[in-house]
């Protein structure tokens, strides 16, 4: 039996693979394992909730998409050094991204949230994250530094005493987790850095209506969802060497209304898009540095299942989508590794989709009304 199809997860739709296997070299067939392997993990939550012919997209999808070890242009990251806010599990785009970044020879350090840290980091020294961190060449995904962070504190004399004193932050205050001392640590400890990657949102009354969404809610998301990105280039702008780059992920929810994104959590998307051209003038100017968002399609992150409905949205998406499959985070950690490189030199102040093409649809193909239409026509014909 071929290591691809010992995948539980993956079981029908490997056979896909079968036909080629024979013909791959052992490394393209251990890169493609890999591939599959981390497509596997971090997409397994969702991925029993799909219908099969979704889960065989997927799987054609995940086989096609790793560029690594090939010849031609390719993304070089070689000697870059990354840091990455919003990592907390392999689940979400800031994994995805850092692994690509990996993928293309960068170092990479991370921010973790102070509330997610001790799990994160646990889970991490006991191997719960391994099959995810193998990287195509089959070393391992490796952090050079991860800092304690909250990213809706700038400086140390933000953080209220109560937050000061509560068990998770106390362990961090030493070292410090406001975005000023974690731009300060990153410069003490690796110097100048070439990118900047904001994965993170929190809105906590993102399941209520905008129309129930109290003032603290409404700034609480604008605050860690928007504002923190401001923050990041503020504070870790100066260091970033000139040619340097920013990426952060917004969400469809900016720009058409989407039922249940509540909590102002669309508005601080919004912020958060309207704040990437004026920061990329500004930092372009200043810093020379390009900055960019994405607004990635739905995933079933820890994150997105805190909102209730991502299965829901990912069924959604498949559907109505030009594209039909399902989207994976490694596709989000490409894009970016693109964006993050000197390929996209030229690209700056953009929301690049990667969403499968939802985002340009202007009509849902499976209404309920578009159907009847359909079924009445077909037995009127
Ligand atoms: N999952 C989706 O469907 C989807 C779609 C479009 C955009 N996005 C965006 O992608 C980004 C990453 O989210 P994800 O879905 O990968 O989920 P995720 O749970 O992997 O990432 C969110 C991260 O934010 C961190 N975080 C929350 N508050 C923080 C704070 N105050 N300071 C520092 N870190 C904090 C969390 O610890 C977590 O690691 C977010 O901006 C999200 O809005 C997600």
């Amino acid at each position: 039996m071929s290591l691809l199809q010992k995948s539980s997860v993956l079981r029908a739709p490997l056979s896909k693979f079968e036909p080629c296997s024979d013909r791959l070299s052992s490394k393209l067939r251990t890169s493609v394992r890999h591939t599959c392997e981390s497509a596997v993990s971090s997409r397994r939550c969702t991925l029993r909730t799909l219908p099969l012919r979704t889960r065989r997209n997927f799987s054609a999808s995940a086989s096609s998409s790793n560029g690594a070890g090939g010849t031609g242009l390719r993304i070089d990251l070689t000697g870059k050094k990354a840091f990455i806010a919003g990592v907390a599990d392999d689940q979400g785009f800031g994994w995805a991204i850092a692994k690509a970044l990996a993928e293309a020879g960068a170092e990479i350090s991370l921010g973790v949230w102070v509330p997610a840290l001790s799990i994160f980091e646990t889970s991490y020294k006991r191997g719960k994250f391994d099959k995810s961190r193998q990287l195509s060449n089959g070393s391992m995904l490796e952090f050079v530094h991860i800092y304690p962070m909250d990213a809706v504190f700038d400086r140390a004399s933000d953080v209220p005493e109560d937050v000061r004193n509560n068990k998770r932050y106390a362990a961090a205050a030493e070292k410090g987790f406001a975005v000023e001392e974690v731009a300060r640590n990153v410069k003490n400890d690796i110097g100048n850095i070439d990118i900047i990657v904001h994965s993170l949102a929190n809105g906590p009354e993102v399941k209520k209506p905008l129309l129930e969404t109290s003032r603290q809610g409404y700034l609480a998301a604008m605050s860690a969802s928007s504002y923190s990105y401001v923050s990041m280039l503020q504070h870790f702008g100066p260091l970033l060497n000139p040619n340097g780059s920013a990426v952060s992920l917004t969400y469809i929810a900016s720009e058409r209304t989407i039922p249940g994104y509540g909590g102002g959590m669309s508005s601080a998307k919004a912020a958060l898009e309207s704040d990437t051209r004026v920061l990329a003038y500004e930092a372009g100017r200043k810093y020379q540095a390009r900055v960019n968002v994405i607004s990635a399609g739905p995933l079933g992150s820890r994150a997105a299942k805190a909102i209730g409905f991502i299965d829901d949205m990912i069924k959604y998406s498949y559907e109505n989508g030009p594209i039909q499959k399902e989207l994976h985070a490694e596709e989000i950690g490409n894009a970016a590794a693109f964006l993050l490189s000197p390929l996209a030199s030229s690209i700056t102040g953009t929301i690049i989709y990667c969403d499968n093409g939802l985002h340009s649809m202007g009509l849902a193909p499976d209404s309920q009304i578009l159907i009847n239409s359909r079924e009445t026509a077909a037995q009127a014909a």
